[in-house]
């Protein structure tokens, strides 16, 4: 459920009243997602999402998240571009929340994922790595290394036997990869969507149509961000590898931005770093939010089971 905020329609109205948008015709909440409330509005012009940006969101990350996302939408980049109002600002307050309307995108996320569908992924990564080189503000990743030690410290008290199994079998691990994890300036560094996941990637007729949720996109490795993707795309079932899928995925990036010999080296502890990622924000929601809340909490051990395999092998 992500529909946290209640919009009235009258509300709404005066709202689009700021935008050259056309006029209210229908709004839905949309069910997906779990950071922030979305909507699909349609008006007599077009079809919109309006999100509301909800308090997990530090307001002040806003700009550079929508700038990207305007950037990469100009640069050819199927994105939701930010929609500015008559005043020419995107970013404006509805029901007490930061709100944005951004352009829809047509399409659906995938149910089956066949490794032609990973190799047009990884296409789209590197074109959107490519894009993002002339996006020269930085945002640095909080959920880098040291932000990992900090909510790993977060997690350790509360939760039940198997919690604590998973809290102790992950400690040393964490240590590994801070330890390995390479120095900045070792790789090529940029802006990265760092969440780009088979919820967030919308196809039509077999095709990659779109690109979604940029509300953790950062600068880091451009490779940290291929890695996300061979945890999110390249297992079946949470828990078997599916080599085929990695290679398409791999062969796609190549084809619009080979990877370096140190890129391809560090890809191991990379996606280490990677499930360790995903592990830990879910390890740490499923000990802060009540097993009866709304929001559903994500499978931490689903990332464990990804760690353990990455840390098996010595080239990906
Ligand atoms: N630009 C868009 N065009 C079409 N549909 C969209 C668009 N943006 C969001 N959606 C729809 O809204 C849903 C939720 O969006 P999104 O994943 O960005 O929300 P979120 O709360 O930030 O989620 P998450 O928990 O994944 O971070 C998506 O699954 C999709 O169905
Ligand atoms: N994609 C993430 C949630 C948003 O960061 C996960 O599956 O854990």
């Amino acid at each position: 459920m992500a529909v946290y905020t209640d919009v009235k329609e009258e509300v709404l109205r005066d709202f689009l009243a700021l935008y050259s948008v056309g006029e209210l015709r229908s709004f839905t909440g949309i069910a997906e997602g779990i950071e922030n409330s979305n909507f699909l509005v349609e008006t007599s012009q077009d079809r919109f999402i309006l999100t509301l940006f909800e308090k997990r969101m530090n307001p002040e990350d806003l700009p550079w998240f929508l700038g990207l996302m305007n950037h990469l939408a100009e640069q050819g980049i199927a994105c939701p571009q930010p929609i500015a109002a008559r005043d020419g600002i995107v970013l404006h307050q509805l029901a007490g929340r930061p709100a944005v309307m951004v352009s829809f995108l047509k399409g659906h996320s995938l149910d089956e994922i066949m490794p032609s569908a990973c190799e047009q992924v990884g296409r789209a990564l590197a074109r959107l790595h490519e894009a993002g080189r002339s996006y020269r503000a930085e945002r640095p990743n909080a959920l880098a290394p040291q932000g990992w030690v900090e909510l790993f410290a977060r997690c350790t008290d509360g939760g039940d036997e198997k919690i604590a199994a998973l809290i102790a079998e992950t400690e040393s691990a964490l240590d590994h990869i801070v330890t390995s994890w390479p120095e900045a300036g070792q790789l090529p560094c940029g802006q990265i969507h760092a969440d780009l996941f088979v919820d967030n990637v919308f196809f039509r007729d077999g095709s990659l149509s779109g690109v979604i949720d940029f509300y953790f996109a950062c600068t880091d490795f451009l490779a940290y961000d291929l890695a996300i993707c061979l945890n999110a795309w390249c297992f079946e079932e949470d828990r078997h590898y599916r080599q085929d899928r990695a290679e398409a995925l791999l062969r796609g990036y190549e084809q619009v931005r080979p990877l370096s010999k140190a890129e391809r080296e560090a890809l191991p502890v990379l996606c280490q770093g990677a499930a360790m990622r995903f592990l830990l924000t879910r390890l740490y929601d499923w000990v802060h939010t009540p097993a009866g809340a709304l929001v559903t909490r994500k499978d931490p051990w689903a990332y464990q089971r990804r760690l353990i395999h990455f840390q098996k092998v010595s080239h990906v």
